[in-house]
């Protein structure tokens, strides 16, 4: 291999998504075919075996693209030279709860690691926070990382727009891969606003294939608002009471196209990740929400320029307090 491995570190790695992220990042979807990837995986004690059996497994593959791979329980190590984080350490939530219900839970893991980060990450690291509530938890990892600029901490919301594009393809009849310009708005959480007013489905409106479909736009909006928002919205509790336990290999999947198209850049328009907030469309600035972005030159940039109708601004004004809300309780606790 003559390429430079890129360093990942996955925390959680013993868990259930780092069991479905290891193999796929191994084989080169994460980066590419041309990438190699040595691999850092960062548990608590009592994860350490999983993780070290994963490795195992992940030898046994014999992957081409995999240089490395090192099972720690000590996040100084485990972020030493990183380029990517993919922070999924933390507790999943069972049925009947919110992801907010596991503020106190998890907050107090991504503090350390926003350190840990700042301490020894390389120059170019980028994070992505999976664990939940994961909007809150990049917050708190990046007020730990001063000297990481704030641009480089992002939360996975991109779960969330692709069941929005997995919900609009079944109804509209058209492909994902037809479908554009869907937006997330705000927390990954039940306040969330899942945004179809600029998507397009094979070049054509979105609300007006709908209209077409449903018998007009009062039920395309009727739809929309008693049934896309909600569903998308709740999927992971509908997930949580289906299977039993909470998402795995879509929030997995997820992940690699958040990284993915971060790293290489985005191809089919827009795509939705949460990044902290630079005050565009009125979410105060520092808030790590979810919005419209493009990866341009390896970097997210928010889409400018959307113009939002009441329902929206109104829609994406109750999760942003919603973040506030959750961002004043993290600093009550002390995690801020
Ligand atoms: N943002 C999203 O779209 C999304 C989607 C699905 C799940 N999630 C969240 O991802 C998280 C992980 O889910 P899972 O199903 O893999 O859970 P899991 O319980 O199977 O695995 C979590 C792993 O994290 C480890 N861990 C706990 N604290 C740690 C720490 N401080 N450092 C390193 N590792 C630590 C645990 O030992 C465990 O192995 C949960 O918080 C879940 O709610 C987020
Ligand atoms: O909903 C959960 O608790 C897990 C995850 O955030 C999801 O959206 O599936």
């Amino acid at each position: 291999m003559s390429v430079k491995p890129v360093t990942i570190t996955i925390t959680g790695a013993g868990g259930q998504i780092g069991y479905a992220l290891l193999f796929r990042i191994a084989a080169g979807e994460l980066l590419g075919p041309d990438t190699p990837v040595r691999l850092q995986l960062l548990e608590i004690p009592q994860g350490v075996r999983a993780a070290e059996g994963a490795a195992l497994e992940l030898q046994d593959c014999a992957f081409p693209l995999l240089a490395h791979v090192d099972v720690h329980d000590d996040a100084e190590a485990a972020f030493r030279g990183t380029n990517l984080g993919l922070l999924v350490g933390a507790r999943p939530r069972t049925a009947g709860m919110e992801r907010g219900d596991l503020l106190v839970a998890n907050g107090g893991i991504f503090g350390p690691q926003g350190e840990a980060i700042n301490a020894g990450a390389a120059d170019d690291v980028r994070i992505v926070v999976v664990g939940n509530p994961a909007n809150t938890n990049a917050l708190i990892a990046a007020a730990h990382a001063p000297d990481v600029p704030a641009d480089r901490f992002t939360a996975l919301t991109r779960l969330d727009h692709n069941r929005a594009l997995g919900q609009l393809a079944t109804t509209v009849g058209t492909p994902v891969g037809e479908i554009r310009d869907v937006a997330i708005w705000g927390n990954h959480s039940a306040t969330q606003f899942p945004d179809v007013s600029h998507a397009t489905a094979g070049g054509q409106s979105v609300p007006a294939l709908l209209a077409a479909r449903l018998g007009g736009p009062d039920a395309a909006r009727e739809w929309l608002v008693d049934h896309f928002i909600p569903r998308v919205a709740k999927r992971g509790a509908e997930i949580i009471e289906v299977r039993g336990s909470s998402s795995v290999a879509s929030a997995a999947s997820a992940t690699i196209d958040h990284v993915h198209d971060w790293v290489l850049g985005t191809t089919n328009g827009w795509t939705s990740a949460a990044v902290v907030s630079d005050g565009s469309y009125d979410v105060p600035e520092g808030i790590v929400s979810s919005f419209p972005v493009e990866s341009v030159d390896g970097a997210w940039r928010i889409v400018p320029g959307l113009e939002l109708d009441a329902f929206a601004r109104h829609r994406i004004a109750v999760s942003v307090a919603e973040l506030e809300d959750e961002r004043d309780a993290v600093r009550a606790l002390g995690l801020l």
